[in-house]
This record gives C-alpha cells, structure tokens and sequence, in this order.
C-alpha cells in the first residue's frame, strides 16, 4: 500500500516535471497580471479619491494609466487563456501517446487482466479528464501564495492596518480549503470509480444483448442499469455540493475582509482624509477581490487536482507484463526466410501466468522445417492459446527460447518480427471503414494488382458482386454484416497481402458450417503453399490439408510427431 502511493507520487511528480515549462509560464503571465490589477486599482482608487476631494477633474494621467492597464489587463488575460488551453491539451496528447504505445507493447495479454471498457475509458475519459490538472491546477498552485501575498504587502505598504486585516483573512483560508477541499477529493473519486463501474456495464451489456434478451431478463438488467446510474448522479451531486462550499468559504473570508477594513477606516471615509489617505483605503478595499482571485482560482481547479490521483492509480493497477518491444540501438537481426517458408524453433519454453498455478507451458520443444505444416492439438487449457500468443510475440517465455528463421524472437525489433508472421483467428477484426481498407489494412503499400491477386486467391471475388458497392462497401459497426465465411475471406486476404512466411491460424473454421468450411480450406490451401503454418483446430477436416507434423499438448507438454 505505501509502496503503491509512493509510486503514485513519483508518477505525479514526473507529469509536474514534464509540464514544467509550461506551467512557469503561465504562472509568469499570471503575476504579471496580478501586477498590472495592481497599477490598475491604483488608478481607480486614485481616479475616485479626486473625485470625492475636490468633485472637480481628474488628473489624465490617471486615466490614462487605468485606460493602458485595462487594455493590457484583457490581453494578460487572453494569453492566459491561451496558454492554458495549449498547455491541457499537449499533455492529454502526450499521456494518451504514453499509454497507447504501453498498451501496443504489452499486445492482447493486457486485455486478460483489465476489462476493455476500463481500458477505453482510462485513454479516454479519465485522460480527458486531466486537461483541468495541467491548463488549471499546476498554474494556480505555482501562483497563488506569491501572488497572493504580493497584494496583501502592497496594501500593507500602502495602509498597514488594512494590510493586517487582509492579511489575518488570508491565513484562514488554507484551513477552509484542507477541510472542504479533502472532502471534494474524495467525493470526487468516488464519483470516479461509479462512472468506471457503468461504463464497464454497458459494455458488457451491450456485447451480450442477445443473451440478455433471450433470457428474459432484459427488464431485470435495466433496472441494476438504472441504479447504478442513480448512484453515479448522487456521487455527482456530492461532489458539486463540496466545490460549492470550498468556494463559499473562500467568498465568506472576503466578505469578511472587506466589511472589516471599511469598518475599521470609516472614520478617515466619512469625514474626508487628504486624498493620499482615501486613495490608501480605496487602493485596499479595491483589492480585496484581487487578494482572493489566486485562491479562488486555486480551490475552483481542487477538483481537477484530485483527477490527477484517480488517473495515475488506474494506470498503475495496469499490470506490469514485460514490454514486448526490443531497444531500437539493439542490432537488427534478419531472419532467414527461403521460398518454401521459413524456420520455426521452439527450444525449452515454459510460462506460467500466475505465481501458484500450473506451468501454463512445460518445456516445450519443436522444430518446423521451412514449408512444415503443423496442426495443433489439445483439449481445452491444454495451452494452446498460450503457445500461440508467446510464438505471437504477445508474451515472452520465462525459459528457453524460439528461433525463427535462425534468429531469436525476443531479439528482432517489432517490425522485422511482424513481417514474418500472419495470423488467422477463431473470427477477424472487421474495423468500421470499406472492404478496401479492411484488406489493406494488412498492406497499405500494396499495389492493385497484388489487391486484385489476393480477392481472387481468397475467394473474394465469388461474393463481390453481391455487396452494394463493391470494394468500397462499408464494413464494421453501423456497415454491411458479412457472414462468417465472408469475413474469414478477409482475413485470409490480408494473409495474402501481407505475404509472411510463417502462417499462425487459431481455429479459423471454429464458427462455420461444414459447406463454407471446405470453401474456407479450398483458400487456405492455396495460402498454404510456400509458408511454414501452425494451426490449432478440432476439426478432423484439417487431417488432409497436407500436415507433415502433429504436435499434440496436453497440461502445457507438447509431443512432436512427424507424419510421413
Ligand atoms: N490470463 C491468465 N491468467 C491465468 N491463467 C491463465 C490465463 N490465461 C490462460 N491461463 C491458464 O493457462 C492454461 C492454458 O490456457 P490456454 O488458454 O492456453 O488453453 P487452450 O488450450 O488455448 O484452451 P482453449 O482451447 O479452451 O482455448 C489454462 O490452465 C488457463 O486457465
């Protein structure tokens, strides 16, 4: 737990460092701001001073004085303005980079520990969320004693009993702020935490709508929705309350301050002081507000202090999976592909996922030849997903080693691993866009031909004519449905495309009926053909694809058996 919230603080203390720059900066033209209200009230307490001794004219240098610093006061505030909005939104755009390229590094694993909608949200939302931290909080934090306490000896240089009045007031407001603002803190978070519970919700509602509906319990369903929508507005309301009263508080003290200096210096009000003296007590019943701005610019952005804290903990429940990706200075390593395929090697792996369970691998050894085809088998938890996630590259092995083409998986950079491998899954991904850019996907510099070549080897062609526009069909959510068999075509297309030597299916028929699965193997075949494959199955319809190896896994031990 102290170790936890020691990590926490130095992860904050990183995004602080990172944002310093622009934080000085603002707090620079913040002061010069507070300056120039200053000189600004200085002339109008001037301005009125004359006008209630003499009730004739006013001295224009005066008002040219209050005329210039209400101009540059605009422009101060603009900038401030400015700098703030560039400031949240390099920092969002920054951590957003940070997280996405952890999420890449740590590849699907991730998504067996955290619920994707958590994860969403956390790139998302909680990201979002921040802009109030970096364009609001850091400033007002860097700002506000200097700036504070620079009015309150300036009144006190002008008139030292309202400086002490001013000054008492001030002092009470740290006390306000540590017990409203704690109390906003943690509201605030819980608030938080509810929003995470919902959202996680309706994702998984959503993905199981059908299930829900058939059960008969979809009215059910809707009203726990609706009570943790219910507890996500009262925790909003809570926390709307708290900054409520933190800023009441702060509008008290003032008050306070100000009714407290007219009272004490009416005497030198009512019965007409020399005009230096009125212009003293104007000049500090005028910067009453001025004194409490930084505050109340401080204790407005509390809020977003604590969003810091919500966020830096949910990056930190992320799990910490060893990155995948290899230093770019490392030396690149070129594996060896040849025309039938390439070379597979797995020397004595083992992985386990958690510490007191079962090896989820044992020791495993095989060996595929360049243009060897292997049909995994196993019962269910034998660890085939693991092996195929670890040759993936999506984990790495606690022992041994696996070489592909020659050179050892864990030492070639992202890029040069992903050229070697495609990957066919139980169903493929169909992003929200055309039929073009879901087979393109796989090969952006592909020209039209290699396009026109991969339809055709995958069968596409057969069912093109039956979309409304052809290749430019839109696919994915909200687009044309395709059927199981037709969106397979599209992954064995980007297979194709993609042209990699070794070939990693997972149950690619899982989900078809027996007619479109012998059209599905007519396709593979062809994709087969100069490819070292691996491909998992339960389906006896694999046994004449033209395998030369069986590997048969079973508690995570793999026997190797040629076929002749
Ligand atoms: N994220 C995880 N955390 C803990 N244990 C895991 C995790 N993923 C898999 N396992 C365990 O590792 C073992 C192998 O699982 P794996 O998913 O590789 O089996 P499988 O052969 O692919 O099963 P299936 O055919 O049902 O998909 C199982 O005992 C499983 O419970």
């Amino acid at each position: 737990m102290k170790a936890d919230k020691k990590m926490l603080k130095s992860w904050v203390r990183q995004q602080n460092s990172a944002n310093r720059s622009a934080t000085m900066t603002m707090a620079l033209v913040g002061m010069c701001n507070v300056l120039t209200g200053m000189v600004l009230v200085w002339s109008l307490a001037s301005i009125l001073a004359e006008l209630l001794a003499s009730g004739q004219g006013v001295a224009l240098r005066w008002l040219v004085l209050f005329v210039l610093a209400s101009i540059l006061r605009v422009i101060l505030g603009y900038a401030q303005e400015q700098l703030a909005v560039s400031s949240g939104e390099k920092a969002r755009k920054r951590l957003r980079r940070e997280l996405l390229a952890r999420f890449f590094a740590q590849g699907p694993a991730l998504l067996r520990h955290q619920h994707s909608a958590a994860l969403a949200s956390l790139l998302t939302d909680r990201i979002e969320a921040l802009e109030g931290y970096f364009a609001r909080w850091l400033p007002a934090s860097a700002l506000w004693v200097v700036a504070q306490w620079s009015v309150v000896l300036v009144v006190f240089w002008q008139n030292h009993r309202a400086g002490f009045i001013l000054g008492g007031c001030c002092l009470f407001l740290p006390v306000f702020q540590a017990v409203f603002g704690i109390a906003t803190a943690v509201a605030s978070r819980r608030q938080l935490l509810a929003l995470n519970r919902l959202q996680v919700r309706f994702l998984d509602r959503i993905r199981g709508i059908a299930t829900i509906v058939l059960s008969g319990n979809a009215e059910k369903d809707a009203q726990n929705l609706g009570r943790a929508a219910d507890e996500l507005r009262q925790r909003t309301m809570k926390v709307l309350r708290m900054a409520f009263l933190t800023s009441a508080s702060t509008d008290i003290a003032m008050i306070v301050a100000l009714v407290w200096i007219v009272i004490d210096q009416r005497h030198s009000l009512l019965h007409g002081g020399s005009i230096p003296q009125t212009t003293s007590i104007l000049f500090a019943v005028l910067m009453v507000p001025e004194a409490f701005a930084p505050f109340r610019a401080l204790s407005a952005a509390y809020q977003d202090r604590a969003q810091i804290t919500n966020s830096g903990e949910a990056i930190q429940k992320l799990p910490l999976l060893p990155e995948l990706t290899v230093k770019e200075s490392a030396p690149r390593l070129v594996p060896d592909r040849t025309d039938k395929g390439i070379d597979l090697d797995v020397r004595n792996i083992s992985y386990q996922w958690v510490e007191d369970r079962p090896l989820a691998l044992d020791d495993v050894s095989f060996h595929l030849k360049a243009g060897d085809i292997a049909l995994l088998t196993g019962p269910s938890g034998a660890g085939k997903s693991t092996l195929i996630e670890m040759l993936l590259g999506f984990i790495r092995p606690r022992e041994g080693h696996i070489l592909l083409g020659g050179a050892d998986l864990q030492a070639l950079q992202p890029a040069d691993m992903t050229r070697q491998i495609s990957w066919i899954g139980q169903k493929p991904v169909i992003f929200a866009g055309t039929l073009r850019e879901n087979i393109m996907f796989a090969a952006p510099a592909a020209s039209e031909k290699q396009l026109q070549e991969a339809l055709e080897a995958s069968a596409i062609v057969d069912y093109l004519a039956l979309l409304p526009d052809g290749l430019e069909t839109k696919l994915g959510e909200g687009g044309y449905g395709l059927s199981g068999g037709q969106a397979q075509r599209i992954a064995i297309a980007r297979a194709f495309l993609k042209d990699a030597p070794l070939l990693i299916m997972d149950e690619p028929t899982a989900h078809l009926d027996p007619a479109t699965e012998q059209d599905i193997l007519v396709s593979l075949r062809r994709l087969l053909k100069g490819r070292t494959a691996l491909i998992s199955t339960h389906s006896s319809q694999f046994h004449n694809i033209g395998e030369t190896v069986h590997l048969a896994i079973e508690k995570g031990r793999v026997m190797e058996q040629e076929i002749l």
